[in-house]
């Protein structure tokens, strides 16, 4: 579905991801793991359109994306969450989901119905929200625009081990549902072993490793090549 091939570009004239290549199918999980600073967001951030591209292609189903600008690649079905999270401190839950939804199965319901901690808080401005709820409102914001693929960045990143655990729980009910493709970003290798299917290892721009996600602990040199916390 998502087809990646020699993908280079990055900042400006700084070139952070190098000759990169990957695929994703359909209802498919892939981790993409590695130290800090290796280009993994960047990585998320050329296949959403915000960083430079300088060569090489990126298809989406029949559509060539590599040219096309943000909110096109979000028309095709790219849905990002960036690592930022990026809510809008004075617009409430509802209004983030009634401006970014698009027709499809994700509904406003069935988003809440997967996140029930935002119902909850549906009046409440960005601005208002824990770092949990903002970024559970960043996954439905996505959600609700019907992506074919979930770029996710981190999402675990800066939050309790409680509010960490519902939001695994929320992204495992997205993984088996297997109706999109996801390519999550995560330092955590406890929860990328247990949403993906596939992993790839990245380091200084390129990728380095990749496998079936069992195969992630015969990894040679794993911890060092990813610098993980394993909690
Ligand atoms: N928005 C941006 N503008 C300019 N440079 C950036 C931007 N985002 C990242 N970079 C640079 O790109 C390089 C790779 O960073 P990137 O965030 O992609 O790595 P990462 O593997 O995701 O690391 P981390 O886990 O720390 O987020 C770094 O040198 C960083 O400073």
């Amino acid at each position: 579905m998502l087809e990646v091939r020699n993908l280079t570009g990055g900042w400006g004239p700084t070139v952070v991801v190098q000759d990169l290549s990957l695929d994703l199918a359909k209802g498919e999980t892939l981790a993409i793991i590695g130290r800090n600073g290796v280009g993994k967001s960047t990585l998320l951030e050329l296949l959403s359109g915000r960083a430079r591209r300088l060569s090489g292609s990126v298809r989406l189903g029949d559509t060539d994306l590599a040219a096309a600008k943000l909110h096109r690649r979000v028309a095709h079905g790219i849905g990002h969450v960036p690592q930022e999270r990026e809510v809008f401190k004075s617009l409430t839950v509802d209004e983030h989901l009634l401006i970014s939804r698009r027709p499809g199965v994700w509904t406003r319901d069935k988003v809440l119905d997967l996140f029930p901690g935002l119902a909850a808080r549906i009046g409440s401005l960005g601005g208002q929200l824990s770092g949990g709820e903002q970024q559970m409102l960043a996954i439905a914001r996505a959600l609700v625009g019907n992506p074919q693929v979930l770029l996710m960045d981190e999402p675990s990143e800066g939050l309790a081990p409680v509010v960490i655990e519902q939001l695994v729980g929320a992204m495992r009910a997205l993984t088996v549902d297997k109706s999109l493709g996801i390519l999550l970003v995560e330092q955590r290798i406890d929860i990328a072993r247990d949403l993906a299917d596939r992993f790839v290892v990245m380091d200084r721009g390129a990728i380095v490793h990749r496998g079936q996600i069992e195969e992630l602990d015969r990894t040679e040199n794993l911890a060092e090549l990813v610098g993980l916390t394993d909690a």
